[in-house]
């Protein structure tokens, strides 16, 4: 840091960004909201006051406490400090940002909208920091790869030799992935309308329908005319590949069972064409309605809306046997979005997977009566984690006899006819590392 960076050029000030960083954090530690939905919140309140460039240093800011959670928590304790998010951010600008005490003292002098003046014992213990790094020999693996215990047997299991690069990929800045709506134009059209007012793209590697912002800078998505008229929506080319290996096509009767927002709804529809029947469930009518509007700009007419009261809806028995196609977009750890939620790491546990594991057993065995003779029943989560993916489907079909598992790499070819992306030809699993995507994993069964 600079004499000179502190005289910031911003909306806000370097002290006043750090206070807000360290609000945000200690907001993070002491609810359960997710940090998108902190920032989201935080940037609408300080629309005025915050420049662009000051939402990006705040996001940096937080993030590098996030993604170094735990060997900061590990020297928060060799040098004797209050565990708490002050300590965690203070020694993360000293560990990774070369700060030293006098720059941190100008920063936290007390005055108002700034953290709290350094007291001498923590002056004391951060000065234990400088100069090291922020790696130790005395740390195991998983807390240098800044894995969370809960996650790292089975993160362990699934890649093997490849855990630490996997891990490091899962911290990696995320990319920023549209899904092209077809209903209403081409990718190349998409491109072209947003690189006409200045926002640049690519065609993503392995979705045909996708693009990825290829330098930062010019509109907000939003205000772009592609955007206004519904050609594009944000969703990560992961996603994206996990709705076309459902292999919607149309004329089908198909049910997105954890339709959520409508994400994978939106691109199950552009598949049908339009047409035959498409019924997006959830048990959060909230998340439903958003769905609504969605649905809606994109110009979706074949798609229903239904609301479950749980898992077991008698909806469900009623409408045994009607589907095609049947997507199981399951809740999950969300181990595989972790470069882009790296706070649901560390705000998740052992009893959290548990649970997880158990709802997604019962919502395979209520949405499998979905499908009809000859359907298919896809089964997808945004995690990495073995008990959460292959583990489910194999205890699903040493039960469920009139289920076979297809090979996802026969899927893929099926539908995008291009070198299949992943390594084992069962389940489509997808990672930062190999991909460039997010994590995903999918597995196609059909009723014989
Ligand atoms: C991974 S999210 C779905 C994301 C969505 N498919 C998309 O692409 O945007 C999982 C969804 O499952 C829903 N869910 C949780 N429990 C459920 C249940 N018992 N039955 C149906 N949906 C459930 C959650 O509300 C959440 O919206």
């Amino acid at each position: 840091m600079s004499e000179n960076q502190t005289k910031s050029a911003y909306g806000l000030g370097r002290a006043a960004r750090l206070n807000l960083a360290y609000e945000i954090l200690t907001e993070l530690a002491e609810t359960s909201r997710p940090l998108d939905a902190i920032l989201s919140s935080r940037f609408r309140h300080l629309q005025d006051a915050l420049e662009r460039r000051d939402r990006r240093d705040l996001e940096q800011r937080v993030r590098s406490v996030l993604l170094h959670y735990r060997r900061l928590l590990w020297w928060l304790k060799q040098v004797r400090l209050d565990i708490n998010m002050r300590s965690m951010l203070l020694a993360d600008m000293i560990l990774n940002d070369d700060a030293d005490i006098p720059q941190l003292e100008k920063l936290c002098n007390g005055a108002h909208n700034r953290m709290d003046m350094l007291r001498k014992e923590e002056i004391a213990s951060l000065k234990r920091l400088l100069g090291k790094n922020i790696n130790h020999p005395d740390m195991n693996e998983a807390m240098l790869a800044e894995c969370p215990d809960w996650a790292a047997a089975g993160l362990k299991r699934i890649f093997g030799d490849n855990f630490a690069a996997e891990m490091r990929a899962l911290s990696d800045k995320p990319t920023s992935d549209f899904r092209v709506n077809t209903l209403l134009a081409s990718p190349a059209d998409t491109a072209e309308s947003l690189a006409s007012q200045g926002f640049k793209v690519d065609a993503t590697p392995l979705s045909p329908i996708g693009l990825r912002q290829s330098q930062p800078g010019g509109p907000i998505l939003s205000e772009t005319e592609a955007f206004r008229q519904g050609w594009l929506e944000v969703q990560d080319e992961g996603s994206q590949l996990v709705a076309l290996m459902v292999g919607a096509k149309k004329g089908m009767q198909v049910v997105d069972f954890c339709a959520g927002a409508g994400g994978k709804t939106l691109a199950l529809a552009a598949e049908m064409e339009n047409s035959g029947h498409l019924v997006a469930c959830d048990v959060h009518s909230k998340r439903l309605n958003r769905a609504k509007v969605r649905l809606k700009r994109a110009g979706v007419v074949n798609a229903e809306r239904r609301q479950l009261e749980n898992t077991f809806d008698k909806w469900v028995k009623k409408s045994r046997g009607k589907f095609d196609r049947v997507l199981i977009d399951a809740p999950c750890s969300g181990t595989g979005t972790w470069r882009r939620n790296p706070d649901s790491k560390w705000s998740k546990d052992e009893t959290d997977l548990t649970e997880l594991v158990q709802l997604q057993k019962e919502i395979l065995d209520s949405a499998s009566r979905l499908v009809k003779s000859g359907g298919r029943l896809i089964y997808a989560t945004c995690s990495l984690l073995p008990e959460e993916n292959e583990d489910q489907i194999e205890r699903f079909l040493s039960s469920n006899t009139a289920f076979k598992r297809l090979s996802a790499q026969d899927v893929w070819q099926e539908r995008l006819a291009t070198d299949y992306p992943a390594k084992d030809p069962n389940y489509l699993r997808l990672s930062p590392y190999l991909n460039g995507c997010d994590g995903f994993f999918a597995a196609i069964l059909e009723r014989e």
